[in-house]
C-alpha cells in the first residue's frame, strides 16, 4: 500500500496534511499522537470511511479512493477496521456478530435475510475459539466485559479475511490487562495470518511493546516514521508537543510487569526500516 499526500480538511481545520508512507511488506505500525492529531481521520480515510480531501491510497496499482458501490465495499471488506466502542450488535448473540463479518462475501439477499451457512457458523466458531472466547458463542455482546467484546470484534475482522487490519484506539476503553489481551490478539494476526496490522494507540509503551514501525503525527502531520527503538524520549517530547519535563509514564498503561504473551513477544524491527524524521 503506498499512501500519497493525504489529506483532509473539516472546514478551516486540516486534520491530516498531506501524509505519505508506504508498506511494502506486512508490518505492525503503530500511529501515535496527542488527542486531536488526525489519527483516526487517517485511518478512516485509508478505510474509505471518510472521504479525502485529496491524495491517493494506492493499492494493487489502483487508487482505493476512487472506488464506488461493490468494489468500494469489497474493499472495506479486505481492510477490516476495528474500533474503540467495538460497534457490535448489543442484542445479537456473539457468533451472530462474528457472523456478520462474512455478509459482504455473500449475495444482496442473502445478506439483508442474513442467511448464513455451514462455513460461516464454522469460520466463526473458529475464530472466536482463536480468541479464546468459544464459550461466550450464544451469550448477548453486550453481556460480555469490554475486553471480550473487543476480542468478538477481532473475530469478527478475521472472519472477513481482511488482507490488513486498521485498529482505531483498540485498548482505550479498556483496563490494562483486556488491553494486554486485545494487543496480544493484533500481534498474532500480524505474525499468524502475515497481515499488515495499523493501529492508533495513544500509549507510547504499547506502540514500542508491540509494533515494528512507529508512525507519529502532531496537528495533522506526520512527523516521526521509523523502528520503534528510533522512538527517543526527544522524539517523543516532540511528537506530543510536550515540555521538556514530559514524563512518557504518563501516557502509559501497562501492567507494572507485564509482559506480551508467549505467542506475541516483542517485536524485532523490520531490518530495512530506517528511522527518518519528517518534517520539523
Ligand atoms: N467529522 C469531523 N468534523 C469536523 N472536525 C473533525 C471531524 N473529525 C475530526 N475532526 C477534527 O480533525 C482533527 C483530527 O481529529 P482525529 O479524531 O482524527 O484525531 P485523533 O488523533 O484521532 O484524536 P483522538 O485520539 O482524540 O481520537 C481534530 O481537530 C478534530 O476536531
Amino acid at each position: 500500500m503506498r499512501v500519497e499526500a493525504l489529506r483532509k480538511e473539516f472546514g478551516s481545520t486540516v486534520a491530516v496534511q498531506d501524509i505519505s508512507f508506504t508498506v511494502d511488506s506486512p508490518q505492525m505500525i503503530g500511529i501515535i499522537g496527542r488527542s486531536g492529531a488526525g489519527k483516526s481521520t487517517l485511518l478512516r480515510m485509508i478505510n474509505h470511511l471518510t472521504p479525502a480531501t485529496s491524495g491517493r491510497v494506492m493499492v494493487d496499482g489502483r487508487d482505493i479512493l476512487t472506488l464506488k458501490g461493490r468494489a468500494r465495499r469489497d474493499w472495506q471488506r479486505d481492510c477490516a477496521m476495528i474500533f474503540q466502542q467495538f460497534n457490535l450488535v448489543p442484542r445479537l448473540d456473539v457468533l451472530t456478530n462474528v457472523m456478520l463479518g462474512r455478509l459482504n462475501r455473500h449475495s444482496t439477499a442473502a445478506s439483508l435475510l442474513k442467511m448464513f451457512g455451514a462455513d460461516d457458523i464454522a469460520r466463526a466458531l473458529h475464530a472466536l475459539e482463536r480468541l479464546g472466547i468459544v464459550d461466550q458463542a450464544l451469550k448477548r455482546a453486550e453481556d460480555l466485559s469490554g475486553g471480550q467484546q473487543q476480542r468478538v470484534a477481532i473475530a469478527r475482522a478475521l472472519t472477513q479475511e481482511p488482507r490488513m487490519v486498521l485498529a482505531d484506539e483498540p485498548i482505550a476503553s479498556l483496563d490494562p490487562m483486556s488491553a494486554q489481551v486485545v494487543m496480544d490478539a493484533l500481534r498474532q494476526i500480524h505474525e499468524r495470518d502475515g497481515l499488515t496490522v495499523i493501529c492508533n494507540l495513544h500509549t507510547l509503551d504499547t506502540a514500542r511493546t508491540y509494533c515494528d514501525r512507529v508512525i507519529g503525527m502532531r496537528a495533522g502531520e506526520m512527523v516521526f516514521d521509523g523502528p520503534a527503538e528510533a522512538l527517543t524520549p526527544e522524539m517523543a517530547r516532540e511528537i506530543y508537543g510536550a515540555e521538556q519535563a514530559f514524563d512518557e509514564s504518563l501516557t502509559s498503561t501497562s501492567l507494572p510487569g507485564a509482559v506480551p504473551a508467549p505467542e506475541a513477544t516483542a517485536p524485532q524491527p523490520a531490518p530495512a526500516l530506517q528511522a527518518v524524521r519528517v518534517g520539523t
